[in-house]
């Protein structure tokens, strides 16, 4: 291995898990989300490059569409990583969070051996993730904070209704002050220990995984954000998306 492939050898190595196994029914029929092409490349490869690009990742848990195992295997197969990023395929469960435990049991399967202190889980729906902001979080957990998010300030008002089923106008109930929130994305990163415990812990079905270390009354922090973090999930961020890449491409030859 040379100085360039090795991980950085300042301290904890990191794992990033990958949930995967979602069918992304909100981008309308077609194959599961993960394996969509963007710029004929599937989601998936971008994600997992994106956190390869990271000179702290080591190892790469990918959770798949529990039909798609074999054929998530053969594409990562056909796509180049670094050296330095072993790869693990897992089969997915029927919820965000069960796919993640997966990915997780599968990283404790291997920290004994391969010492992982730090855990990323970062959704194969964010694929434009940019590798600052992956080491931005890493960076934050290596400083002694057991659990990150990159955010954003939110670009919209946000009211706070009386949800109706009926189609019927929602009342209002209230107008939080939008300064005080923040829109949240992934790599959430995680002293490995502490995400192992939440996952123990907290057995409702949350959102995300930082969520369920708030429950355990550990403090989550915050870094920032990046726009291109945003997660792939109607038909519009596709063109999005593929927008972006073509903007990478364009400027620096990506
Ligand atoms: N059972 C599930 C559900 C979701 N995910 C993953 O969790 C991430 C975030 O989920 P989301 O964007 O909501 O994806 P889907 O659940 O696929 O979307 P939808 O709700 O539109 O079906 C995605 O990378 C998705 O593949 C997963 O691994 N296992
Ligand atoms: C974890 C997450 O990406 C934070 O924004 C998001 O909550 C996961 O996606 P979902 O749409 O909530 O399933």
């Amino acid at each position: 291995m040379s100085d360039e492939t090795r991980p950085a050898g300042d301290g904890a190595r990191t794992a990033a898990v990958i949930p995967a196994a979602g069918r992304g029914v909100r981008l309308g029929p077609g194959a599961p989300k993960a394996l969509r092409a963007l710029n004929g490349t599937p989601m998936l490869v971008h994600a997992v490059r994106a956190m390869a690009a990271s000179r702290h990742v080591s190892l790469v848990v990918v959770v798949a569409p529990p039909d798609g195992e074999a054929e998530v295997k053969g594409l990562l197969a056909d796509h180049a990583l670094p050296d330095r990023t072993d790869l693990l395929v897992v089969p997915g469960g029927d919820t965000r969070q069960e796919s993640v435990k997966r990915g997780l049991d599968a990283v404790q399967a291997v920290q004994a051996d391969d010492g992982i202190d730090i855990v990323l889980v970062h959704d194969a729906a964010r694929p434009l993730v940019p590798v600052d902001t992956v080491d931005a979080v890493i960076e934050t957990v290596r400083d002694g904070a057991p659990a990150v998010v990159p955010a954003l300030p939110l670009a919209d008002t946000v009211k706070e209704v009386e949800p109706r089923t009926d189609g019927g106008p929602e009342p209002v109930v209230a107008t939080p002050p939008r300064a005080r929130l923040r829109a949240v994305q992934t790599p959430q990163g995680f002293d490995r220990a502490t995400l192992v415990r939440a996952h123990d812990t907290v057995t409702d079905d949350v959102t995300d995984d930082a969520s369920m270390v708030e429950r355990l009354g550990l403090q989550v922090v915050l870094v920032p954000g990046h726009e291109e973090a945003f997660k792939v999930t109607r038909p519009l961020d596709l063109v999005l998306a593929e927008a972006v890449l073509a903007r990478r491409r364009a400027n620096d030859g990506f």
